[in-house]
């Protein structure tokens, strides 16, 4: 497809003898938010973790339309290519500003940084209060706001997020929704997992299925909300 930022083209990652991603092709273009849905096991990690070089796999992943394929994960990062993993990949024995800095260890420009750092202070107070603090107090939530802030100082052009709003009280997922929500705003391009199928469909534009390791269905997010089929399998809405 033209102008796709990211592009799968027949993507297959094995475990040994377990192939959890069966040849899946798929492009996202710039400034578009995606979202792969599916059950525990469709194959939605290992796909994502391919993309940001932490998964050999077969098949080729284009970026801006050439092969990353055996990039390692800081090449990718240099290019904009950032993951929020499952769990987060918080470094709970540094301070939470640590942390933070993490996030910028590949850029130069030091007073800019220290700028964006006080910013994201700034706009997510619970973090700016516990500057000096261990991540690891941080609570669930306050450690995916960390996780999602020190993304942003990678300057990412692809923003891979994990299962944000996993183990979270929902006071906390509504906050982290916000926040993903407001990416759109940037230009940031984004792909997002998430077991909450219903509020990844509502902040996303196009949505992916997998089933044991293929993509089942595909469309425009808004779409797929009203789809029956969807509805009954990933948004727990049983037929009366
Ligand atoms: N390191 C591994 N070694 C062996 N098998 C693995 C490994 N990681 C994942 N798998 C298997 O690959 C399949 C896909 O797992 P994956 O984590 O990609 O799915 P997922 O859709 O992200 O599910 P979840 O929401 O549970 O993370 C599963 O059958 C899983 O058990």
């Amino acid at each position: 497809m033209h102008n796709a930022l990211l592009q799968l083209n027949d993507l297959s990652v094995h475990y040994g003898g377990i192939q959890a991603v069966r040849n899946i092709s798929l492009s996202l273009r710039e400034g578009e938010h995606g979202t792969l849905i599916g059950a525990n096991g469709a194959g939605k990690s290992s796909t994502v973790r391919a993309i940001a070089g932490l998964q050999p796999y077969s098949g080729d992943i284009l970026w801006r339309g050439a092969s990353i394929k055996g990039l390692r994960p800081e090449a990718l990062l240099q290019r904009g290519i950032v993951l929020v993993p499952e769990g987060r990949g918080i470094f709970s024995r540094m301070t939470v500003l640590e942390n933070l800095q993490m996030g910028a260890w590949l850029r130069r420009d030091a007073a800019r940084v220290r700028a964006e750092i006080a910013a994201l202070c700034a706009r997510f107070p619970r973090l700016g209060e516990r500057q000096n603090q261990l991540a690891g107090l941080l609570s669930g939530g306050e450690q995916q706001l960390l996780a999602l802030a020190r993304a942003m100082l990678s300057q990412p052009q692809l923003l891979i997020l994990d299962e944000p709003s996993m183990g979270l009280a929902p006071i906390m997922v509504e906050k982290i929704f916000e926040v993903i929500g407001s990416l759109r705003a940037t230009g940031i391009t984004t792909l997002l997992i998430e077991q909450n199928a219903r509020l990844a469909l509502e902040v996303t534009d196009r949505a992916w299925v997998m089933e044991s390791g293929t993509l089942s269905c595909e469309g425009r997010s808004a779409e797929l909300l009203t789809d029956d089929r969807i509805q009954q399998i990933y948004l727990g809405e049983l037929p009366v």
